[in-house]
C-alpha cells in the first residue's frame, strides 16, 4: 500500500509523537488523514495545520487505517462510538498497554465487525525517530496489514513482533516503560551532583550530558554496552568503586530493572481485565 490515510484518536503525548514521527517521514498521506482530540496541544495542531491534516473533522471520510492512543480507560466509552464510511476495513492499530486485542475487538463489533487488530507499544522517543516498538496481531490480519503496520512503525524507530499478546505485555517494560527510567537516571545524577554542591543548573547540564554522552556513543560506538561500560572502568579505580554499589548482585540496578519489567508486566494484566 502506498502511504495509507490514517486517523489519529487521541494525539497526547505518545499519539504526538508518532504524528510527528509519521509526518516527517512521510508515512502517512497528511491530506486524506485526521486527528481525533478534544484537547489537541498547541505543537500538535501547529504540526498538523503544517502538514494539511484535519483536525477534529466535521466528517469522516474513511481511513485506511485508525490509531487508538488514548488512555486504556477510555476504550469502552470511545471505541463504540466510531464510525465512517468503510470502517469494516480499516485497519486498527491499538498503542494502548494492557487492553486486550479481544477486547478492542468486541468495543468495535457493532460498527466493524471482525475487525483487524494490531497491538502495538511505542515508546516516546519516537518523536525524534528513536522510538521501539513492540507488535503482535490476533490472527485476524489480511496478507498486507502486518506490513502496513511495521511501516507505520518503522518510521517511528526500531520494531519487533512478538509472538503473543502476553509476551508483548511482559517485553513493554523493557522499551514503552523503558525512556522512564533513563530519564529517572538522569534526575538522580542531577541530585547527586546538587548534594556534592553544583549549583541547580550546572548540576543539571553536566547530569545530562552526561547521559545523552553515553548514549549517543552507544547508538554511533558500534560496541556493546558491557564493552563500552568495560572501558570507562579501570581496574582498581573509581568507577570500579562505584559499580560496586550499583551492580551489586543482589540490590543493584539488574536486578531491580527486572523487577521493574516484572511490576510492568503485572500492571499491564490488570489493565487488561
Ligand atoms: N506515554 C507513553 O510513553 C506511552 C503511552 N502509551 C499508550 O498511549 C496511550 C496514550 O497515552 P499518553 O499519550 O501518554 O496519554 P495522554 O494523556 O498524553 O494522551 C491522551 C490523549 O487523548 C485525548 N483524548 C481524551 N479523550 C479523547 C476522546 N474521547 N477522543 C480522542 N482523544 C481523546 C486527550 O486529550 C489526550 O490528548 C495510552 O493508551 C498509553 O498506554 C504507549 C506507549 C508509551
Ligand atoms: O505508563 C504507561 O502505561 C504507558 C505505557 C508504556 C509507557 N507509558
Amino acid at each position: 500500500m502506498a502511504s495509507p490515510s490514517l486517523l489519529l484518536l487521541g494525539a497526547g503525548n505518545m499519539g504526538g509523537a508518532l504524528l510527528r514521527a509519521w509526518l516527517g517521514k512521510g508515512a502517512i498521506a497528511a491530506a486524506k488523514s485526521a486527528v481525533v482530540d478534544p484537547n489537541p496541544s498547541i505543537p500538535v495542531l501547529e504540526l498538523c495545520e503544517a502538514h494539511g491534516v484535519a483536525v477534529n473533522p466535521a466528517e469522516d471520510p474513511g481511513y485506511d487505517v485508525c490509531v487508538l492512543a488514548v488512555k486504556p480507560q477510555m476504550f469502552a466509552s470511545v471505541l463504540p462510538t466510531l464510525d465512517w464510511p468503510r470502517i469494516a476495513e480499516t485497519l486498527f492499530l491499538s498503542i494502548a498497554a494492557g487492553t486486550t486485542i479481544e477486547t478492542i475487538g468486541h468495543l468495535l463489533a457493532e460498527r466493524a465487525p471482525g475487525a483487524r487488530v494490531v497491538r502495538t507499544m511505542p515508546s516516546l522517543p519516537a518523536s525524534v525517530g528513536r522510538g521501539v516498538t513492540l507488535l503482535c496481531e490476533g490472527g485476524r490480519l489480511r496478507g498486507g496489514d502486518r506490513d502496513v503496520a511495521t511501516a507505520l512503525m518503522a518510521a517511528a524507530g526500531e520494531t519487533y513482533w512478538c509472538r503473543d499478546e502476553d509476551h508483548l505485555d511482559r517485553v513493554m517494560g523493557v522499551t514503552g516503560c523503558s525512556p522512564a527510567y533513563v530519564f529517572l537516571l538522569a534526575e538522580a545524577l542531577t541530585d547527586a551532583a546538587l548534594a556534592q554542591g553544583v549549583g541547580p543548573a550546572d548540576a543539571r547540564r553536566i547530569a545530562e550530558a552526561s547521559v545523552t554522552g553515553a548514549a549517543a556513543m552507544l547508538a554511533q560506538d558500534g560496541r556493546p554496552a558491557a564493552a563500552l561500560r568495560r572501558s570507562v572502568t579501570s581496574p582498581g579505580g573509581t568507577t570500579q568503586a562505584a559499580l560496586s554499589v550499583l551492580d551489586d548482585e543482589t540490590e543493584g540496578l539488574r536486578p531491580r530493572v527486572n523487577a521493574a519489567v516484572e511490576a510492568a508486566y503485572a500492571r499491564a494484566r490488570e489493565l487488561a481485565s
